[in-house]
């Protein structure tokens, strides 16, 4: 499942967090790189080691925990630190896949990552190309949003970033593991959500119906989920 969520941060967030970013010190990306991956990436990061990444991906993280519909549909257990990235002068991520463990550098924390994610920091009209391309079975899929929004999707899925070829496409990207490990359970669920909500919101929430559909999720999260 790939989801769109909108809003993660304000306009005025994204200003900030790209005054915080912008002055700081950029590094190779195949610093985080596996070794697949190394072959195919050419872009920047900023040094994941650096108090300005650390900061900001701090932010991040706070507004994740505020944004509801993450939580409904990522149900994270788990998420490694944000990162952020920046393409520009044709820089490119070739087709690869996401390392299924990560471990964050001296430290025992330590991911599976299940969806990977990435929130864009600029406007979509800013840049030419940069596309986020996610492979599944029924083709592909092409994302590119405005400033503030996120796109989470499969962890598992062969992906890419196309050639930015003028303007700059600056993100923040991470990975998570979900409470939930298997998709198609994540996936329920957040549809069992969405609908007790809207449900909710035309009867209220004392509603009989919405009451039973509650406890079902409840019921099935207790079955499904690790915490
Ligand atoms: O820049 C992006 O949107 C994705 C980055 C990515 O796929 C990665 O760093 O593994
Ligand atoms: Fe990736």
């Amino acid at each position: 499942m790939m989801v769109r969520i909108e809003n993660v941060l304000s306009a005025e967030q994204v200003a900030n967090l790209r005054t915080m970013i912008d002055a700081a010190e950029w590094v190779d990306g195949n610093e985080t790189s596996g070794h697949q991956s190394r072959g195919a990436k050419r872009n920047r990061q900023l040094s994941k080691s650096s108090e300005v990444a650390q900061k900001a991906g701090r932010i991040v993280l706070d507004a994740l925990g505020k944004a509801p519909e993450f939580v409904a549909a990522a149900l994270p257990l788990k998420v490694f630190p944000p990162l952020f990235n920046r393409y520009e002068g044709g820089e490119t991520f070739g087709n690869h896949v996401d390392n299924s463990i990560r471990r964050l550098d001296g430290t025992d924390f330590r991911i599976r990552s299940d969806l990977s994610a990435t929130l864009f920091l600029c406007d979509p009209e800013s840049y030419e190309g940069g596309e986020l391309v996610v492979e599944d079975l029924f083709g592909e899929q092409r994302v590119k949003l405005p400033a503030g929004d996120m796109v989470l999707y499969p962890a598992s899925s062969v992906h890419r970033v196309t050639p930015v070829t003028s303007g700059a496409r600056v993100a923040s990207f991470f990975w998570l593991q979900s409470m939930v490990r298997d998709p198609v359970q994540r996936e329920q669920l957040y549809r069992l959500d969405r609908t007790v909500r809207v449900l909710s919101a035309d009867r209220g929430p004392q509603d009989e119906a919405v009451l039973e559909l509650t406890n079902l999720y409840h019921n099935l999260m207790r079955s499904w989920a690790d915490s």
